[in-house]
C-alpha cells in the first residue's frame, strides 16, 4: 500500500457539514455530524468547514459541539458578508470564517441587487469585523467563475491589504472546464501572488474533480471537497476522488490517510440517505470487480494490468466475477478458491456453459450455481433460483 507520495502544501478543506448539507432534502443529525467530523479529522482532513452560524440556534449548537471535540482540523463557518452573521460564528467558539460575496455582475445585479461598489465596501466592512476579531479569513467569491477578471483582482487586493488569509474561487454552478479553470486560476495567482487562492467547484458537468485538481495545478493551495461528492444540486468535488486523483495522476500527495475512504463513504452514505452506486469512481463497492476475461486474465497475472491504485489504499478489496464476459482463466480462478482445480480444456467447456445461465438469468453466477454447472446440472437450475449478487 502506498500512502505517502511526494507531500505537497495542498490543504483540503472539506464541506461535507457545509456544502454536502446543501444538498435538497439532506439533513445530519448531531449526533452524525460529530462522527463525520471526528473521522474526517482522524485520517487528516486539515480543514472543515462546518456550517452556518447565522441559520439560528439549533445550527450554532451544533457548531458548537464541534469546536468542544477540539480536533486538530481547523473548523471553518460560512457567513454572507454581514456584521451579524460574523458576530453569530464568534459566538459558536469559531476562530476561522468564510466572508462569502456574490461576485460576478449576474449575480450582483440580479440576486443581491446591489452593485460592484456595495460589494467592494460591504466586504472591508464584514472582513474589518472580522480581523479586529483576530479571526482567520477566507474571502468566498461566489460565481467567481462567471465573474470580470479585473474586480476579481481588485477584491482579492483589498482581500490581501486587509490582512484577510484567502481567496475562495467558486465555480458555484459547475460551468467551467479543466481548461477554463486552470486559466483563470493561473491569472489570478499572477495577478496577486501573495494571496492564497481555494477553489470551490460544482460537478453540474461531471468535472468538479478534475476542475479542482486543474486549479490545484495551476496554483490553488486550498481545495473544497466533500465525501461521496455531496452538494449543491449535482455536488461537489468528492474528497476520495481529489486525494486519490491527486496522488496518481499528479503525484501529489494530501498527507491524508486514504485506506479509511470506503468506511466513510458508507457511514455518510447512510447518514445523508443518499446510497453510494456501485460504481461511484475510487469507492463504490464495484470499481476493483472484475469480470471480462482479458481483464481477469491481466489482473490475476499482476493487479497493475487494469487496476490504477491498490483497493487497499481506500479500504476496498477485490473481486473476480463470473458471468457473461468471463474467460477461462476468471473460472479457473474461481473454481480454485472454491476448492476445486479446473483444467484450461475443463474451463473452456464450462465458459460456454456459464455464459448461457448468465445470459438466461442476466446475473453473474454464485458459487452454488457454479457448481451445479461443475457437477454437470447447470440445466436443472430454475431461474427464478439464481440470487443477485
Ligand atoms: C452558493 C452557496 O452555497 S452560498 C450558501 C447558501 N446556503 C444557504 O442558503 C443555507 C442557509 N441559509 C439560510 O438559512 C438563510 O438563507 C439565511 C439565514 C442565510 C438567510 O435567511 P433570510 O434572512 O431568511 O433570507 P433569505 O434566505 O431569503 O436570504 C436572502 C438575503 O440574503 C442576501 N444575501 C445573499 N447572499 C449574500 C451575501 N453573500 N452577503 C450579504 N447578503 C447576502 C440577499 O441579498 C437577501 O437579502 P435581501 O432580502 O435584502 O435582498
Ligand atoms: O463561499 C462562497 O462564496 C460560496 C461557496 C459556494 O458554496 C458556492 O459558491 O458554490
Amino acid at each position: 500500500m502506498r500512502e505517502q507520495a511526494g507531500s505537497t502544501n495542498i490543504i483540503i478543506d472539506d464541506t461535507t457539514l457545509r456544502d454536502g448539507e446543501q444538498t435538497a432534502g439532506v439533513v445530519f443529525s448531531k449526533r452524525d455530524k460529530i462522527a463525520i467530523a471526528r473521522m474526517l479529522d482522524s485520517i487528516g482532513v486539515q480543514e472543515l468547514e462546518c456550517g452556518i452560524p447565522a441559520m439560528g440556534r439549533e445550527e450554532r449548537e451544533g457548531i458548537r459541539a464541534l469546536v468542544d471535540l477540539g480536533l486538530n482540523a481547523r473548523l471553518i463557518a460560512w457567513n454572507r458578508a454581514l456584521v451579524p452573521d460574523i458576530q453569530a460564528s464568534i459566538d459558536c467558539g469559531i476562530s476561522a470564517v468564510d466572508i462569502s460575496l456574490p461576485v460576478s455582475d449576474i449575480m450582483i445585479r440580479n440576486k443581491i441587487r446591489k452593485s460592484r461598489s456595495w460589494v467592494r465596501e460591504q466586504l472591508k466592512t464584514a472582513l474589518g469585523f472580522a480581523k479586529q476579531h483576530g479571526l482567520y479569513v477566507s474571502v468566498g467569491g461566489e460565481d467567481a467563475s462567471r465573474a470580470d477578471h479585473a474586480f476579481l483582482v481588485e477584491l482579492m487586493r483589498i482581500t490581501l491589504q486587509m490582512g484577510g488569509d484567502r481567496f475562495r474561487f467558486c465555480d458555484t454552478l459547475g460551468i467551467l472546464d479543466p481548461f477554463g479553470m486552470y486559466d483563470r486560476i493561473r491569472a489570478l495567482r499572477e495577478a496577486v501572488p501573495e494571496l492564497a487562492i481555494e477553489v470551490h467547484t460544482h460537478n453540474d458537468f461531471g468535472m468538479a474533480t478534475a476542475n479542482t485538481i486543474a486549479g490545484i495545478r495551476a496554483g490553488a493551495t486550498f481545495a473544497n471537497t466533500t465525501v461521496n461528492g455531496l452538494g449543491e444540486r449535482a455536488g461537489n468535488a468528492a474528497l476520495e476522488e481529489v486525494v486519490m486523483g491527486l496522488r496518481h495522476a499528479c503525484a501529489m500527495d494530501t498527507g491524508i490517510a486514504s485506506h479509511r475512504f470506503r468506511e466513510l463513504s458508507l457511514f455518510v452514505s447512510r447518514a445523508s440517505r443518499r446510497p453510494l452506486p456501485p460504481w461511484k469512481a475510487v469507492v463504490g463497492e464495484s470499481v476493483f470487480a472484475h469480470e471480462s476475461g482479458l481483464h481477469t486474465d491481466g489482473v490475476l497475472k499482476n493487479p497493475s494490468n487494469y487496476e490504477g491504485f491498490d483497493p487497499a489504499e481506500v479500504g476496498l478489496s477485490r473481486s473476480i466475477v463470473v458471468g457473461k464476459h468471463s474467460g477461462s482463466s476468471g473460472l479457473i480462478d474461481r473454481y480454485r478458491a472454491m476448492g476445486i482445480a479446473v483444467s484450461r480444456s475443463e474451463a473452456t467447456r464450462l465458459v460456454e456453459r456459464v455464459r448461457r445461465v448468465a445470459q438466461r438469468t442476466r446475473r453473474p453466477l454464485t458459487n452454488e450455481q457454479l457448481l451445479r454447472l461443475y457437477d454437470g446440472r447447470g440445466a436443472e437450475i430454475p431461474a427464478n433460483s439464481f440470487c443477485v449478487c
